[in-house]
């Protein structure tokens, strides 16, 4: 089964010396009731990075140009239990934005640090690759979820500095764990 295509923005900012990432808690759809990072689907025809400016912009109304994004790497989320849930998700950061975050009937916004991440309220799959990515680790994840979709079976990485990693398909190096 072909995994859903998906992307996710990650705004981070500085206040006081220390970084900040906006999340969301989540009130409809997918995970419902978690904090996750803002994004969703891509519909016909769009790029990741078109796909998620507009998510951006419904979900928590700020505006981030095309070129402000910082390509992150991406992450396979695999359900093996429930494959109808696969996502294959583009990651990107951005520094740069217009507006300021507010609610929409999806997404309740808030500013966390980077280094206290919430993750108790979070895909337990999420303390794995997210601090990485945030800083600055480009990469593509592979996220194995239990029968219970929601304990993570399994992580695999492949670094885009890795030459090995470069080349999709059968010679590509997937290590285990992050
Ligand atoms: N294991 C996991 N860990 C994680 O951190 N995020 C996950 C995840 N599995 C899926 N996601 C994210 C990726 C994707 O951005 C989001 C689900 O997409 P959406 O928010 O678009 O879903 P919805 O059901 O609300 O669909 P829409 O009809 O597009 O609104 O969940």
């Amino acid at each position: 089964m072909t995994a859903a295509a998906v992307t996710l923005c990650f705004l981070l900012r500085e206040v006081d010396g220390s970084r900040e990432v906006l999340l969301g808690r989540k009130r409809t759809g997918f995970g419902r009731g978690k904090v996750v990072g803002i994004g969703g689907h891509l519909e016909a025809g769009e790029t990741a990075a078109e796909a998620v400016c507009r998510e951006v912009d419904e979900e928590v109304h700020v505006i981030v140009a095309p070129e402000d994004l910082i390509p992150a790497g991406t992450v396979d989320f695999v359900f093996p239990s429930r494959p109808e849930w696969n996502m294959f998700t583009t990651v990107f950061l951005t520094e740069s934005w217009v507006g300021e975050p507010s609610e929409s009937d999806e997404i309740v916004p808030q500013w966390y640090p980077a280094e206290d991440l919430p993750v108790a309220h979070m895909w337990a799959d999420a303390e794995h690759w997210l601090p990485a990515m945030m800083n600055g680790r480009r990469m593509d994840v592979r996220v194995v979820l239990a029968d219970d979709n929601e304990s993570v079976a399994g992580v695999f990485h492949s670094d885009w500095a890795d030459e090995a990693a470069s080349a999709s398909g059968p010679g590509r190096k997937w290590e285990p764990g992050l």
